[in-house]
This record gives C-alpha cells, sequence and structure tokens, in this order.
C-alpha cells in the first residue's frame, strides 16, 4: 500500500508540473525515496506509522493539471492546498473520491469548466476555496456537506442560483464577481454586501437590488391587454362552469356552499372525482378569483418550494393564477405550461394514480432534492394532497430529444454524432449519479425516455421527471427479489430492479440515437427491429442516414450500438449497470474528441459537443 500511495503521488506531481522542471535532490516527490521520512517538499505526515494527511504547494510554478484520480488514492489525505499556480483545465469529476479531505484550497490557478457535482459528495469538507480562477457553469449542490464552513468562490464566471445553504454555519462565505442569477437566500443577517457584490443579475437582502416582484405592474400595454383577455376568457369559463355544476347539484342537495364551485384543487378530486372538473384545474386560464373563496392558507401552506434558486417566492397562489397551456397528456398524468407574472414558465405536471401516502411522497421528494446532478431537471416545487400530486419545474425552452431527433435535421444545425454522444454520455453520467446517490431508497427514473430528456437554453441535456413514477411495484419489489412473477413491462422481462429497468430505458434512447428512429411512433417496435437487422450481420443499415452522410466514425457507431444492444438484454441481470455505462460511453466520447482535435478542420457541432 505504501508504494501504492508513492506512486500515486510521483504521477500526482508528473501531471502538475509536467516536462520534470528540474529540482533540488532536496524536493522529493520520486519512486526512490519516502514522502515521510526524507520529507518531500510540501507533505506533511502524521500518525505513527506516518501517513501523508496534509500537501501545500502554493505558489511552486506548476503549470500542469490536477489528476485527482492519482491524489484520491492517498486516503490518508485531509489538507491539500495548491493556491497560486498556473494548474488548468477542469477540476476532475474524481475528487469525489477523496473522501476524508477536510481542506482544499484551489484558489488563484487557471482552472475552468464546471465544477464536479462529485464535489457536493465530500461530506467531510469544512474548506472549500476555488477563488480566483476560471470557473464557469452552475455549483454543485454544495448544501449537502453540512460542516462546511468555508466557501471561497469569488472571481470566476459562475452562473445559476445561488443554493439554499445554512448561512449560521459559515465563518467566510464569498462568491462576488461571477454571474449568479436570482434571489439570494435568506442569510438570516449573517453575511453582508460584499459577500455577493459584482453578480449584475443577483438580488435581494444583504443587496440593495430588490428582487422583481410586481404582477402586471410593470407590463407594458400589449402584455396587459394579453392578461386581461385572459382574465375575462377564465372569467367567462368559470361563470359558465359554476353554472353547470350549479344545475347539476341542486335536485340533489339542498344547498351548494360556494366553496365548492370554486376550483379548490384539494375539494375537486375529493367531492367530485369526474375527469371534466379535474381538468378545468389547470385549464387554459386561471382568474384572479379562483383562490378567494377556499382556504387558502391551507393550500399555500403545502406548496412547498424545494431548494431553488428562481422562483423561490413561488405561492401557490400564483401557479393557479397564471394562464395554463396543456402540453400534453401522458399515461401518469398531464403537462401543463404555466406562465407567471413575473416572466418565469413552468412545467407542471400532475401525476394521476399514484397510490403513495403523502408521507412517503414527502420523504421521497425530500431525497431526490438531495441528490443533485447537472444533468437532472430538480423539482423546484411540489404539492401533495391525498387526491392530488403536483410537481413543478423549470420550463425548458429547448424541447426534448425526441422533437430533436424529429424535427433536428431539418433545422440549421443537424444534430450531428458528436453531440449525440454527448447525449448519450450526459445521460449515462447523470443516471449513474442518481443511481448510485438513491441505490439504497430504490429510487430509479422510472419513467425514461426521449420525451423527458430535455435542453436547456445552453442545449445542456436536462433529465426530467426522475423519481415521478413509480415503476409497476417498484416500491414492492425493490430491493427483495423473491417475490412473485408480477412486472408488467413488455420488455423488461421478469425484471425486479428499477434501476435495470432504466436501463433498458436508456438502451432504447441510444437505439433512438443510433438509428434516427422514435420508439413513440405508431408502436413501433425498435429493439426488435434493430435486432433483425443486426442478425442479418453488422450492417450499416441500422445507421441514421443523417450520420452515415456526415461520415461519423462507423466503429464508434457500432461501438455505442454494441453497448445498446447490451442495455435491452431481455435478461436484466446480464445488463450492465449505469456506472459501468458511463465509464464506457465517455471513454468512446473522449476517443471521438480527439479524434476530432487531430481532424483540424473539423466540421461545426451543434452548439460545441463539448456543451452537451
Ligand atoms: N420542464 C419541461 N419543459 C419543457 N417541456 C417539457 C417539460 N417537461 C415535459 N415537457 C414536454 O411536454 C410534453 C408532455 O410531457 P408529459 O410528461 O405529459 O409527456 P410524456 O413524458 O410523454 O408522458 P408521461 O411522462 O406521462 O409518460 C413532452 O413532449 C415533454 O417533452
Amino acid at each position: 500500500e505504501e508504494t501504492e500511495v508513492r506512486h500515486a503521488l510521483v504521477q500526482f506531481m508528473e501531471k502538475l508540473a509536467p516536462g520534470n522542471p528540474r529540482r533540488d535532490s532536496n524536493f522529493g516527490w520520486n519512486i526512490s525515496s519516502d514522502p515521510c521520512n526524507n520529507r518531500w517538499v510540501g507533505v506533511t505526515c502524521c500518525e505513527k506509522p506516518a501517513i501523508v494527511c496534509q500537501i501545500i504547494l502554493d505558489g511552486s510554478n506548476l503549470t500542469g493539471i490536477f489528476s485527482a484520480s492519482s491524489i484520491c488514492m492517498v486516503k490518508s489525505l485531509l489538507y491539500l492546498s495548491l493556491k497560486n499556480n498556473t494548474i488548468r483545465g477542469s477540476i476532475p469529476e474524481e475528487i469525489g473520491k477523496c473522501k476524508n479531505l477536510t481542506h482544499l484550497y484551489l484558489s488563484g490557478n487557471k482552472f475552468s469548466g464546471r465544477l464536479p457535482d462529485s464535489l457536493s459528495g465530500l461530506g467531510n469538507l469544512k474548506k472549500l476555496d476555488i477563488s480566483d480562477n476560471n470557473l464557469s457553469g452552475e455549483l454543485p449542490y454544495l448544501p449537502r456537506i453540512s460542516g462546511l464552513k468555508t466557501f471561497l468562490a469569488q472571481n470566476n464566471h459562475l452562473s445559476g442560483g445561488i443554493p439554499n445553504f445554512d448561512f449560521s454555519n459559515f465563518e467566510e462565505f464569498n462568491v462576488s464577481n461571477n454571474n449568479f442569477n436570482g434571489p439570494i437566500p435568506d442569510v438570516q443577517g449573517l453575511l453582508t454586501a460584499d459577500s455577493f457584490s459584482g453578480n449584475p443579475e443577483l438580488c435581494g437582502k444583504p443587496l440593495s437590488t430588490a428582487c422583481p416582484t410586481g404582477r402586471l405592474k410593470s407590463s407594458s400595454p400589449k402584455e396587459f391587454l394579453i392578461y386581461s383577455g385572459y382574465i375575462v376568457l377564465g372569467v367567462i369559463m368559470v361563470v359558465f362552469l359554476a353554472l353547470k355544476l350549479i344545475r347539476k347539484k341542486v335536485p340533489k342537495e339542498e344547498k351548494v356552499p360556494k366553496k365548492e364551485v370554486a376550483m379548490d384543487i384539494t375539494h375537486i378530486s375529493s367531492d367530485k372525482p369526474s375527469e371534466t372538473s379535474n381538468e378545468f384545474k389547470f385549464g387554459i386560464n386561471r382568474p384572479e378569483f379562483s383562490m378567494t373563496s377556499i382556504e387558502s392558507s391551507v393550500a399555500i401552506s403545502k406548496l412547498v418550494v424545494l431548494t431553488s434558486s428562481t422562483v423561490r417566492a413561488l405561492r401557490f397562489e400564483d401557479l393557479l393564477r397564471a394562464p395554463a397551456e396543456l402540453l400534453g397528456k401522458g399515461k401518469h398524468g398531464s403537462l401543463y405550461k404555466v406562465m407567471l407574472s413575473s416572466g418565469e414558465i413552468l412545467a407542471v405536471k400532475r401525476i394521476k394514480d399514484w397510490e403513495i401516502s403523502e408521507e412517503d411522497f414527502r420523504r421521497r421528494m425530500r431525497k431526490l432534492d438531495l441528490a443533485r446532478h447537472s444533468h437532472v431537471l430538480p423539482p423546484v416545487a411540489f404539492y401533495c394532497s391525498e387526491q392530488e400530486k403536483l410537481l413543478v419545474y423549470e420550463y425548458q425552452q429547448k424541447g426534448s430529444l425526441f422533437q430533436l431527433l424529429q424535427y433536428g435535421s431539418k433545422e440549421a444545425h443537424t444534430f450531428d454524432w458528436g453531440s449525440r454522444l454527448g447525449v448519450a454520455a450526459s445521460i449515462a453520467e447523470a443516471l449513474a449519479f442518481m443511481h448510485k446517490e438513491l441505490h439504497e431508497d430504490g429510487i430509479a427514473h422510472g419513467n425514461l425516455k426521449s420525451t423527458n430528456i430535455l435542453f436547456d437554453r445552453n442545449m445542456h441535456t436536462r433529465i426530467s421527471e426522475y423519481g415521478l413514477m413509480a415503476v409497476e411495484n417498484q416500491d414492492e419489489t425493490f430491493p427483495s427479489q423473491s417475490k412473485g412473477v408480477k412486472n408488467k413491462n413488455p420488455r423488461g422481462g421478469h425484471s425486479y430492479s428499477p434501476f435495470k429497468l432504466d436501463v433498458h430505458a436508456f438502451g432504447v434512447i441510444l437505439l433512438e440515437l443510433l438509428t434516427g428512429k422514435l420508439v413513440q411512433n405508431s408502436g413501433f417496435d425498435l429493439p426488435t427491429w434493430v435486432h433483425s437487422v443486426v442478425k442479418e450481420e453488422w450492417t450499416v443499415e441500422v445507421f441514421d442516414e443523417a450520420l452515415l452522410s456526415e461520415d461519423a466514425s462507423e466503429e464508434r457507431m457500432v461501438n455505442l450500438l454494441q453497448i445498446a444492444l447490451k442495455c435491452i438484454n431481455p435478461s436484466p441481470n446480464a445488463r450492465p449497470s449505469m456506472g459501468q455505462l458511463a465509464a464506457r460511453i465517455m471513454k468512446l466520447k473522449q476517443e471521438e474528441e480527439s479524434s476530432i482535435s487531430f481532424d483540424a478542420g473539423g466540421g461545426m457541432h451543434m452548439g460545441g459537443t463539448s456543451q452537451l
């Protein structure tokens, strides 16, 4: 083990200081000496027998990259400081393996790219300093690290919202001079504006810029007309429906309390669970007065807003009032596009027929809220009563993978091979992470398909509806594998693990990416078709013509096809795990990327492969 540690350290230094700049003999960091006994520069050892527990290489002219996979082999390492060097590249996902780290200082370097989500899994971290780098993208969900006392991230290009930290823990907190946006969470008066300044789109205390609240106040006359149109239409519909309802009810009952006429989300389904009245709740328009006659306080308190920064102040009332448009009615419920008066657009999923207790549902939501990955779209809020379950997401403007495959080729940027591989890698990486985090709880995605793979405005892949729908008997059958044959999934064979069902579904998505054919089109059985073509001999006929005509690497396409076929293996146990899949696809993607960098005139990729 000792030599393993030594090797890992030497490797780490080779990557940090490539080209072996000449060091004097006292520097150490070579295979033939011992880090503790020979006192390598920057290394401190503790305990007896001595183990490496601290490395400080501040201002040491390090110009290479940070090899987390090497350094994290040194399990005894608690303290790592590489301040003020010129280290480049990203902070790798493997940093998540440095589980014992309590102090990580990476400030004053040239780190770029997104922070890895695995950072939030460093549960022992007390101090994290990534300030003065070129880091960008959203923060991973750092509030998971309950003991974090210092977080310094100033002077980067980080964006997105500030997560809901428990600020009372902090000794130091600074995110100034970045591109963060949205409202600042409640800092409980513990921090000053200096911690947040220099982020033009941040608002709320302790900054002096208040967050926009007004409803129609600032809207243009045109907008006002649209809104009044909605309201008038809404009023007409409500009056019409109310009259209809009253007429129906009067012969049976003496008196109809006004309350029942109003579209009370908690009452309608209990009183009259008919499709029409249900459907109306998120009908086309929500007029202003729809909440006035019900116990709005009860309803409001039931809308649980999760740790999203964009719609922190969301109230149930706002949801009900806002104009809504029915986007789809799937097997499991309906999806509405809801426009808030603040301009925010939300997607609200109404789940039907899910027999889960309120308590279990809440617990599930909390668990999901803790397991966050940048490629998984987190719900911003949920509502739960015995009859109703609503999930609120941010609306994703760029549509779904389904749409991209269906219409993408007609658009200016074709959905090229590099981008498809990028999407596959992102999904695999995200699911591997979620499966790992939620394995104990048995919460898999459960409804993976190309309509649930969405793209945000930067064309980042975001998987939606994770863990929303229990797979048939999911909760019962996991983890016990010994129950009777109950599974109704037509393609899953006798599968019991919801995770293996996700793998199957992922395989189908891979097939869609490769063939350009969609399973949801008129009951077309894509897996069977692919099998039948492949059985003939390895043939390129399965592949999407668009891919063949762009001269994509046939070898890598065949590789991905082989991976897909493993995923859809009828025997669940023969399917690879999401972790294995992520590693293989990531490798394919890297091969693809390095082949492109040799090809100097490489074609244009949709939005840049690296983003996807
Ligand atoms: N947050 C979102 N932003 C934008 N579009 C979305 C969002 N969530 C879902 N959609 C799109 O809205 C449509 C309807 O969604 P819905 O979830 O009802 O369909 P589904 O996934 O096919 O069905 P189900 O999930 O019930 O099996 C889909 O095309 C989906 O891509």
